[in-house]
C-alpha cells in the first residue's frame, strides 16, 4: 500500500498579528513609531492617552492636576481594556499603562512590541515635549527611575523588544515589520504538539517556552558561540544558562560526546523540569535532541536551527540520534522538541556551499510533496542561494509545511514518514565510505539522483534529467566515484528502513507522489549505480 499524503497547505502558513500594541517608556517613541507602523501595515493608528483624554474632556496635564494620578490609572485601565477590545491595527498605550496587573494580564495573548530607548536619548525626546505630567520636576532623575521601575514589566509583557536608540523611524518600522511576518507552522498531531516559528528575530521568543526550567544547557559549535551567549542571556532572573560547546559538524555527534553533556548536566543538577536548547546545525540539534531524550529518561529540548538544513528538517520531527561504527543514525530515539525558532536572520552567516547543502532537503520536499518548491528553484537558483533574498523564506516555509504534515501523523514512522528518507538509502551509504567528511545535503542530492534512476528503471516516472538540472544549478553533486557498488550495497543492506533482509526503497510514481517499495531486484539498484557514476 503506497504511504498517503493528506492535501497540504499551498500556500505559506501562519498571518501577521492584527492587533499589536506598542508599550516603552516616555521618549522611547511610541505614538511616532506607531503611527508609521501603522501607515506601513495599512492598518488604523490609536493612542490610549489620546482615548483618555477625550473621554474625560480634558488633556491628561490637567487629569493629573484635577484629579491625581490614581484616578488617571483608573480611567487608563478601562481605556486599555476598552480599546484591546476593540481596536484591529496598531495600538500606543501610555508609558505608565503596564502598572496595572490587569493590563499586564490582558497582554498576555497580545503581540506587544517593545520599545526601548536610552536614559540619554529618552531625555532630549522628552524635553521637546513640556506637558509631560510627571516629568515637570528633576525630569532626568524621574526618568530613570521610571525606566528602572518599569523595565521588567515591560519585558513581562513584550512579544519582542527593538531598541530606538540612534536610529530613525523608516528603519525602525522595517524591522518591526519584518519581525511581526513571523509564522507559525504547528505539528498537529505528534505526542504533544508543538510550534516551529519562522522569520527574523524568532530567537528572541525563548524566554516564553522555558516552562518550569531553571537551568537551561545551551549546546553549541565554535561557529554558533555568540549566538549561544545570546540565547543564554535571553533567559530571565532565576534561570540559570550553562554554555556547552560540542566538536563541529559529525565531529560531534557521537556516544563519547553525548556522554560528556550529560555529565556536564549531572554536574549542573539538571532536574526534569530543565531544558536543553540546541544552537546549531542539524549536527548540533541531533546531539541536543538525543542527550534530552535519554536525561533522567527524557527532558524537553528547544531548538534553534542556525543552518537551512537544520531549520528546514532536522530541527523537526524529533528524530534525534547520534553516529556509530555501524552507520549514519542507527543510534538514537524520537523525541519531539517544545518548540522549534527559525530565525530567518541566521542563514546568512552560512557558508554558500552549507546553504546548498540545505536545499538539496527542500529540493526533496519538492519531489515527494510540493512541487512549487521545484518551480521557484528552478525559476532562479542564484535567488534560492541567497539567504538574504524572500524567496528563501518561502522555501523555508514550504519544507516545513511538508515535514510538519508528515511527522505530524507518524511521528515513529510507522508508514507515510519514510517517505522524508526519499535519496537517503544512497546517501547514507555514502556519508558512511566518506567517515561523514561528505556534508548530509550533498550526499542527499546524490542519493535523490541514484533513486530518479532508480524510479525511471523500475519502470515509474523518469525524473532523472530534471533530479539532475534542479541540483546542478545549486552547485550540487549529481555524481559518485565508480568501483564502489560492493562497498555501497554493504551500507544500504543495513539501512533502517529494511524488514529483515528484505531492502526497501522510497521512489516516486509521479511527481509528489512517493512510494516505499520492496521489490527492487539487485540488477536494478547495481544499474542505477552504474548510470549515477557512468
Ligand atoms: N533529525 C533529522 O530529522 C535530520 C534531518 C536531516 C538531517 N539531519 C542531520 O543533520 C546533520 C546535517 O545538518 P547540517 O547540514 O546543518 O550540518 P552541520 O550541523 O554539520 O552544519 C554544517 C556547518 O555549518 C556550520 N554552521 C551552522 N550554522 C551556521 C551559521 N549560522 N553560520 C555559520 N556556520 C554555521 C556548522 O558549524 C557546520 O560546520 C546531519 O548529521 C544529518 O544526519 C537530521
Ligand atoms: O525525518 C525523517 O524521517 C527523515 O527521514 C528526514 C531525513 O531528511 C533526515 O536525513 C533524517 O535524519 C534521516 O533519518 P534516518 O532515520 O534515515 O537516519
Amino acid at each position: 500500500m503506497p504511504p498517503q499524503l493528506r492535501e497540504l497547505p499551498r500556500e505559506p502558513a501562519g498571518e501577521v498579528a492584527v492587533l499589536v500594541v506598542i508599550v516603552g517608556p516616555p521618549g522611547s517613541g511610541k505614538t511616532t513609531i506607531g503611527r508609521a507602523l501603522a501607515a506601513a501595515l495599512d492598518a488604523p493608528f490609536r493612542d490610549v492617552d489620546a482615548d483618555i483624554a477625550a473621554a474625560a474632556g480634558k488633556p491628561i496635564p490637567d487629569i493629573f492636576v484635577d484629579e491625581g494620578e490614581e484616578h488617571f490609572r483608573a480611567l487608563e485601565r478601562e481605556a486599555v481594556r476598552r480599546a484591546v477590545a476593540e481596536h484591529d491595527g496598531v495600538l500606543a498605550l501610555g508609558g505608565g499603562a503596564v502598572l496595572a496587573e490587569s493590563t499586564r494580564k490582558l497582554l498576555a495573548d497580545v503581540t506587544v512590541v517593545h520599545l526601548r530607548v536610552d536614559l540619554g536619548e529618552a531625555v532630549k525626546r522628552t524635553e521637546i515635549d513640556k506637558g509631560r505630567p510627571l516629568l515637570q520636576v528633576n525630569p532626568r532623575a524621574t526618568l530613570r527611575r521610571l525606566m528602572d521601575e518599569r523595565l521588567p514589566l515591560y519585558r513581562e509583557v513584550e512579544t519582542f523588544a527593538v531598541d530606538t536608540t540612534g536610529r530613525d523611524v523608516d528603519d525602525l518600522t522595517a524591522e518591526i515589520q519584518a519581525r511581526l511576518a513571523v509564522r507559525t507552522v504547528e505539528v498537529r498531531d505528534a505526542e504533544t504538539p508543538y510550534p516551529v516559528l519562522i522569520g527574523r528575530g524568532t530567537t528572541d521568543r525563548l524566554p516564553e517556552f522555558l516552562g518550569k526550567a531553571t537551568r537551561v544547557a545551551v549546546l553549541h559549535t565554535t561557529s554558533t558561540a555568540a549566538l549561544a551567549e545570546r540565547v543564554g542571556s535571553l533567559c530571565p532572573e532565576g534561570v540559570d544558562a550553562t554554555l556547552m560547546e560540542l566538536p563541529d559538524a559529525e565531529d560531534g555527534k557521537t556516544v563519547a560526546v553525548a556522554e560528556q553533556v550529560w555529565e556536564a548536566l549531572g554536574a549542573e543538577g539538571f532536574t526534569r523540569t530543565d531544558l536543553v536548547v540546541g544552537v546549531g546545525g542539524g549536527a548540533v540539534t541531533d546531539l541536543a535532541g538525543f542527550v534530552a531524550a535519554c536525561w533522567l529518561r527524557g527532558v524537553a529540548v528547544l531548538h534553534v536551527p542556525t543552518s537551512l538544513l537544520g531549520a528546514v528538517d532536522a530541527a523537526v520531527g524529533g528524530k534525534t540520534g547520534v553516529n556509530t561504527a555501524a552507520g549514519k543514525n542507527l543510534v538514537g530515539a524520537f523525541h519531539p522538541p517544545r518548540a522549534v525558532l527559525v530565525d530567518l536572520d541566521h542563514f546568512t552567516t552560512l557558508p554558500k556551499r552549507d546553504l546548498a547543502a540545505g536545499l538539496a532537503e527542500v529540493v526533496k520536499a519538492g519531489f515527494i510533496a510540493d512541487p512549487v518548491i521545484l518551480d521557484l528553484v528552478e525559476a532562479d537558483p542564484a535567488a534560492a542561494l541567497d539567504a538574504r533574498n524572500p524567496v528563501v523564506a518561502e522555501l523555508v516555509e514550504r519544507a516545513i509545511a511538508v515535514k510538519a504534515e508528515v511527522v505530524g501523523s507518524d511521528l515513529k514512522e510507522g508508514g507515510l514518514r519514510a517517505i522524508l528518507n526519499y535519496g537517503h538509502t544512497f546517501a547514507h551509504a555514502v556519508e558512511k565510505l566518506e567517515h561523514y567528511r561528505w556534508r548530509h545535503g550533498d550526499a542527499v542530492a546524490v542519493g535523490m539522483v541514484y533513486a530518479a534512476h532508480l524510479g525511471a528503471i523500475t519502470g515509474r516516472v523518469d525524473l532523472v534529467d530534471r533530479t539532475k538540472a534542479v541540483l546542478s544549478s545549486l552547485g550540487l553533486p549529481i555524481t559518485y566515484e565508480a568501483g564502489r557498488w560492493d562497498d555501497i550495497l554493504k551500507v544500504m543492506k543495513i539501512d533502517k528502513k529494511n524488514v529483515g533482509a528484505t531492502q526497501r526503497f522510497v521512489l516516486l510514481d509521479a511527481l509528489a507522489a512517493p512510494v516505499v517499495v520492496d521489490d527492487v531486484t539487485a540488477e536494478q539498484q547495481r544499474e542505477a549505480y552504474e548510470r549515477l557514476t557512468g
